[in-house]
Parts: structure tokens; sequence; C-alpha cells
């Protein structure tokens, strides 16, 4: 039934309230048209996924009708952070988002970036930040004419119970990253430790970020991300993302939303 649009409690521009059975839905139908948009002004679309529960929200894209009609062909996906750990691992983002959603679409093989699997974490770390270099020089990925840091069409992207969004964990000295466009960890506070990341000004140069964060399990952090008056040291990891010229929508589900008051 594609002319109904999803069920949705409660939205304005920057934040979006889904049931929860419905957040798959609206996160397929605006994923979706943003891929149109791109496809059609360049032969890319870039998208970064998280690990996390994002992957499962992403469900409703590889099924009708948004599995037939994406242009699958243009999506180049990368990852906003990764685990150090191999590609087969329980712990590895990649497995995640291959098992549940890049292995139901017909994205081309070599437009997967994954991590270098047989390397320490720094290499790691400065493999997958030249090899967005190399894609920036062949056009793949556009680069910000601001910051000269790599922009990106579309991050799709989980959040923590305490507010860590990528790798950037709150308190953490790689929140003041500002250099580097992927660098590593090997303090995790959340398990596995080591682990590569985005820094924030990659994050920033974003075209769009969906955040999407459904279930009780975040509903203190959604509410202080969105309604706090936390400031300096305080300020959640999320509510760090200053984006240059991009667009920042929450795609929340109701239980997530629980604590938020009217606006
Ligand atoms: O460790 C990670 O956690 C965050 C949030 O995960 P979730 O299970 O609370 O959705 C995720 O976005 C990140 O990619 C992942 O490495």
């Amino acid at each position: 039934d594609r002319q109904r649009p999803p069920a949705m409690s409660w939205e304005r521009k920057d934040v979006k309230i889904f049931g929860t059975d419905e957040l798959a839905e609206g996160l397929a139908k605006h994923t979706a048209a943003l891929s149109h948009k791109f496809a059609h002004h360049r032969r890319a679309f870039t998208v970064v996924l998280s690990g996390g529960y994002l992957i499962e929200k992403l469900r409703k894209l590889v099924e009708p009708p948004y599995v037939h009609e994406i242009d699958w062909s243009k999506w180049h996906i990368f990852w906003v952070d990764e685990r150090v750990v191999k590609k087969t691992d329980p712990d590895s983002n990649y497995k995640l988002a291959l098992d549940g959603f890049l292995s139901l679409v017909p994205i081309p093989a070599n437009q997967i970036y994954s991590i270098n699997d047989e390397v320490d974490a720094k290499q790691a770390a400065e493999d997958y930040e030249a090899k967005l270099k190399e894609l920036v020089a062949h056009g793949v990925v556009e680069i910000s004419p601001e910051t000269n840091f790599p922009r990106f069409d579309l991050m799709l992207l989980g959040m923590g119970p305490d507010g860590h969004l990528a790798s950037l964990f709150p308190h953490h000295p790689l929140l003041h990253e500002r250099k580097k466009w992927v660098t590593f960890l090997e303090d995790s506070p959340k398990p596995p430790p080591v682990r590569i990341t985005f820094t924030f000004p990659v994050i920033d140069a974003s075209a769009y970020i969906f955040m999407v964060v459904a279930g009780s399990g975040e509903v203190d952090a959604v509410a202080k991300a969105i309604q706090g008056n936390a400031s300096g040291d305080e300020l959640l990891p999320v509510q760090r993302v200053r984006l240059e010229n991009g667009e920042f929508t929450w795609f929340l589900d109701t239980l997530a939303a629980s604590k938020l008051r009217s606006f």
C-alpha cells in the first residue's frame, strides 16, 4: 500500500516519532527518497552505516516496493565505526550489516568498503582514511568545500544509552580529534575495546544524518540529547554533532521518545 504514509504519531522537521512497528517503514521511505535524489544528481549515493540495532531497522528497504525501486547500483557503503575483529566475528559491524541488509540487496560488491581486518587498529584506521582519499580523488565521495573533510550523502546511525555515536564515547579524548578523518581507540568502554571510528569533522560534513533510536534502552539519552541543557564537557557525544551544511533528523519510535516533553 504505497500511497499510505507510515503512521506517525508526531513530526517536526528534525524529530520524527513513529509507532514501534512503523519506524522501519518511515526510515525506508525517507532513505529511498534520498537515494532517488542523489542517484539522479550524481553517479553515486554514499551511505554510511553504524552497527547496533540500526541494521534491523533497515529491514523494509529489502522488501517491495523499495527493494525494486531503489537504484542499488549507485550505492556505496561505508562504516562510521568498526570493531577491529575478523569480518566473520559476531562483533563485526560489517558482518551484522552483511547478514541483515547488504546480502539482500544488489549493491556491487566493490562498492562496499569494509575495513582491512588483517592489520592492527592504527593501520586499519590509516588504510580506511587512505581508501576514502582515493574515492574522493575519483569523485565517488564528495569533499566539503568549507572544511576539506569528506562529505557523505547519508549517514544512517544509531546511538548508545550513554549518548555515544560511532565509537565516540563520553569524555573520551577522541571527541576532540579535529585533524584525522578516521582514527582508532583501544579503550572503548563498550566491548570490544579495539575499534576504528570516523571523527567529528567527517560526521559534521555530512549532507544528511538519520539518527535512529528505538526501544526503551536509550530513552534518557534521547530526552537529554533533544531537550537537555548540558554544556561543555557534559554534552553527550550526539549533542556535539554540528552539521556545517546538512540536515540531522531523529527517527524515534514511541518508546524511545517516551521521556520527551511535548514541544
Ligand atoms: O558499539 C556500537 O554502538 C552504537 C550503538 O549501538 P546500539 O546497539 O545501541 O544500537 C553503534 O551505533 C555503533 O556503530 C557500534 O559500534
